[in-house]
């Protein structure tokens, strides 16, 4: 649970829009990411050797998207990589959480409705672009922790890995690479992923604050080296600024 100051603190962030839910308590793994500038993660990042495994080849429309491809992408993608089909393993997210994790206080907090029995059915998550709005104050934290519920179908999940690509316009900011692993059949689960902000020049901050939705990300998550989901989000670092002052 979190103390009274982070309840405060949560009040000057706008945050989407996402239906609230019912609060689950459950055990929390802490996933320190690894991570790497210019969108390649450093050798023996992933447990289990997955990287040395993996036979890099250049990607065709039509083929299995894999994390060599995605980490070499140089721009935000324009299409979604996968379908909503493509979650054979009904992932559903139910609990999107941001804090800062010097002070502690918590930034944003979105739940979905979620049935209490995890559902056998596979539903369509529609649900993969948001935008969020941060203060320009967000960009000067040093390192969120992010946590993430989900629940997981009638298969097990091996090597579940989200890899995460930051774009201001064409630039790479910060390739976020998280490996989750094993998940069993019809859990819950939660994990907190830490994410160490970019040090950014200053310019670079003025001109991601002037332009709101340039900032953008993809992330893309993998069950056994394939992408199953692809989400989309777009940042903006305006919130509580006067509209007036530009
Ligand atoms: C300033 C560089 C950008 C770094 C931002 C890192 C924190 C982002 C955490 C939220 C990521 C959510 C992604 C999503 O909803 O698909």
């Amino acid at each position: 649970m979190e103390g009274q100051e982070e309840t405060s603190a949560e009040e000057e962030y706008q945050t989407p829009t996402w239906e609230s839910g019912v609060e689950q308590e459950e055990e929390m793994l802490v996933c320190e990411g690894v991570e790497d500038w210019n969108g390649f993660i450093s050798g023996g990042a992933t447990a289990g050797g997955a990287e040395q495994e993996e036979v890099v080849t250049e990607w065709r429309p039509g083929e299995p998207v894999g994390p060599q491809h995605v980490l070499r992408l140089n721009s935000y993608t324009k299409e979604y990589l996968c379908s909503l089909e493509d979650n054979i393993y009904n992932v559903n997210f139910s609990r999107f959480k941001i804090r800062d994790v010097v002070s502690g206080a918590v930034i944003l907090d979105i739940k979905k409705h979620q049935p209490t029995e995890i559902q056998d059915i596979i539903e369509l998550d529609t649900n993969r672009f948001i935008r969020y709005h941060f203060s320009p104050a967000f960009l000067t934290l040093r390192e969120i922790g992010a946590t993430l519920e989900f629940t997981v179908g009638s298969k097990a999940l091996n090597r579940f890995r989200l890899i995460e690509r930051h774009f201001f316009r064409n630039l790479l900011l910060k390739t976020f690479d998280f490996e989750i692993g094993f998940c069993i059949p019809h859990s819950r689960n939660t994990c907190e992923h830490i994410y160490c902000l970019p040090d950014l020049e200053p310019n670079i901050v003025e001109e991601m604050i002037g332009n709101p939705f340039e900032t953008r990300s993809d992330s893309f998550y993998f069950v056994n080296n394939k992408l199953i989901m692809h989400h989309k989000a777009e940042y903006s670092f305006t919130a509580g600024m006067d509209p007036s002052s530009g």
